[in-house]
C-alpha cells in the first residue's frame, strides 16, 4: 500500500494507512487493464485518469527536447526523493522524443538497474529497450575510478618516486621531502573524487567518433552532500596534482643527473602523464559543470520541510560554484483527496506548506518547477518509466 507510514506511526496518530482505501487517491488512479500485480506486462495499456497538481506546474519539457546540440542534465538532491525516478524517466522521454541518449549513475550506491529492470553493473553501456530512439544506460563502478586515481597519485607523487630514490640509495633525501606524503595523503581520496572521475570518464567515452550519437546526457548522481563536494573537488584536485607534479619533476632532474653521473639508462615514467590527463579531465569536468549553453543542473525535491529546506542549500551552493539550475522537480506530492482518509489529508496540508515554502524562497522562487506526484505503482522498468516521464515531464 503507497503512502503507508510506519505500523509505529500509524497507531499513534490511530490514523492507518488501511483505514485509506485507494479511491482516497482517486485523481491519479490508474485504471487497470486486468488485475493490478500484472502491471508489467500491461503497462502500456494503462491510463492515468487525471493528475491535479497541487499547485500550478510551471515546466517546459519542449525547451528541453528543442536543441539537436548536445545537453547534459545532472539530477541531484537528498537521497531517497527520487532521483533515480526522475534521470531515467527523463532518459525514456528524451529518446522517446527522437534524441538518442545515455543515462549515467554516477551515484555510488547505484539503483539505475534497479528502476529499469535491467543489469546495468557491468560498467558498459548497455542498451535499453523499447523505447523509439536508442537510449543506453551505464552505471559506472567508483571502486574502479578511486582505484585509478590511487594508483596514478602513488606512483607519480608517493611511493613510485620514493622506490626510485631508495634504489639509488637517496631514500633519506626523499623521506626528508616532506611533500611526499601528498601521496600518502592522496592514498585516501577525498570525498566525491569516485564521482567527478564517473563524470569524467564519461566525458572521455563521449569525446570519441562512436559516441557522437549522444545528443542528451542524463546523469542520475549521488546525494546532495556528495554532489557539493564534487563541486569544490576540481580545484582541490588541481592543486594537489599540480605539487604533486612539480615535485616529481623537482626529483625526476635531480635523479636524473644522478643516473647520468653513474651511466643508468633513464627509465621512462608515464605515470606523470596519466596524472596530468586526470588533472585536464577534472579540469573539464569543472567546465561542463559550469556551461551555460549545454549544461543543467536539475534539483529533486520532496514537499517537506526538511527537503526543501536542504534543496535551497544546494541550489545556493550551485549558484555559489556558478553551476547553471533552472529547474526543480518536487516529487511525490499527493494530489487532493477525494475520500475521508485523514492521514492523506494531514499529510496533503503539511505537503501545501512546504510547497509554500518554495514561493518564498529566494534560492528557490525563480526556478521553473516542476511537480511529479506520489503514484500508486511501483515505478519500475521501461512501461512505468514512460508513464511517470509522462507525466512529470511536461
Ligand atoms: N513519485 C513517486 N511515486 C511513487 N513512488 C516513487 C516516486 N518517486 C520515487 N518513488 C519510489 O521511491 C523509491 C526511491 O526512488 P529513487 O530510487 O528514484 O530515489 P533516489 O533519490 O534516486 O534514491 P537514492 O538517493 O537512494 O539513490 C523507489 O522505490 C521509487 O520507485
Amino acid at each position: 500500500m503507497l503512502l503507508s507510514p510506519t505500523p509505529h506511526l500509524a497507531r499513534r496518530l490511530s490514523l492507518t494507512a488501511a483505514h485509506c482505501s485507494f479511491s482516497w487517491y482517486p485523481s491519479t488512479r490508474i485504471v487497470y487493464p486486468r488485475r493490478s500485480y500484472a502491471i508489467g506486462r500491461h503497462f502500456d495499456a494503462l491510463q492515468v485518469r487525471s493528475v491535479a497538481a497541487a499547485a500550478e506546474s510551471v515546466a517546459d519539457f519542449d525547451e528541453m527536447v528543442a536543441s539537436t546540440k548536445r545537453k547534459y542534465y545532472m539530477l541531484g538532491g537528498k537521497g531517497g526523493v527520487g532521483k533515480t525516478s526522475c534521470a531515467a524517466s527523463l532518459a525514456v522521454k528524451f529518446a522517446n522524443n527522437g534524441h538518442p541518449t545515455l543515462v549515467v549513475s554516477t551515484d555510488p550506491a547505484h539503483s539505475l538497474s534497479d528502476s529499469f529492470a535491467q543489469d546495468l553493473t557491468g560498467g558498459t553501456l548497455v542498451p535499453v529497450n523499447g523505447v523509439d530512439s536508442p537510449l543506453f544506460a551505464l552505471e559506472i563502478n567508483p571502486d574502479k575510478a578511486r582505484e585509478e586515481f590511487r594508483s596514478a597519485s602513488k606512483k607519480s607523487g608517493g611511493t613510485g618516486v620514493k622506490d626510485i630514490m631508495d634504489s639509488m640509495g637517496l631514500g633519506m633525501l626523499a623521506e626528508q621531502l616532506g611533500e611526499l606524503k601528498l601521496g600518502e595523503l592522496l592514498d585516501t581520496p577525498p570525498p566525491g573524487l569516485d564521482e567527478a572521475i564517473a563524470i569524467s570518464k564519461v566525458m572521455q567515452f563521449l569525446e570519441s567518433q562512436e559516441y557522437s550519437i549522444f545528443r542528451r546526457i542524463v546523469f542520475d548522481t549521488a546525494p546532495t552532500g556528495h554532489t557539493l563536494r564534487l563541486l569544490s573537488l576540481p580545484d582541490f584536485l588541481d592543486a594537489s596534482i599540480g605539487k604533486i607534479l612539480k615535485l616529481k619533476q623537482k626529483i625526476t632532474s635531480a635523479t636524473s643527473a644522478i643516473k647520468s653521473v653513474f651511466g643508468q639508462e633513464q627509465q621512462r615514467d608515464d605515470s606523470s602523464d596519466k596524472l596530468e590527463q586526470l588533472r585536464e579531465r577534472m579540469i573539464k569536468v569543472r567546465e561542463l559543470f559550469r556551461d551555460t549553453e549545454s549544461t543543467e543542473f536539475v534539483i529533486v525535491t520532496i514537499p517537506t520541510v526538511m527537503a526543501i529546506s536542504e534543496s535551497s542549500r544546494l541550489s545556493a551552493s550551485l549558484k555559489k560554484e556558478s553551476v547553471p539550475v533552472k529547474r526543480l522537480i518536487v516529487n511525490q506530492v499527493l494530489p487532493p483527496s477525494a475520500s475521508d482518509c485523514k492521514f492523506c489529508a494531514v499529510k496533503r496540508k503539511d505537503q501545501m506548506r512546504a510547497l509554500e515554502m518554495i514561493q518564498s524562497d529566494p534560492e528557490l522562487r525563480d526556478l521553473k518547477l516542476f511537480q511529479a506526484p506520489l503514484v500508486d505503482v511501483e515505478i519500475r522498468g521501461v512501461p512505468a518509466l514512460k508513464f511517470f516521464g509522462d507525466i512529470v515531464w511536461k
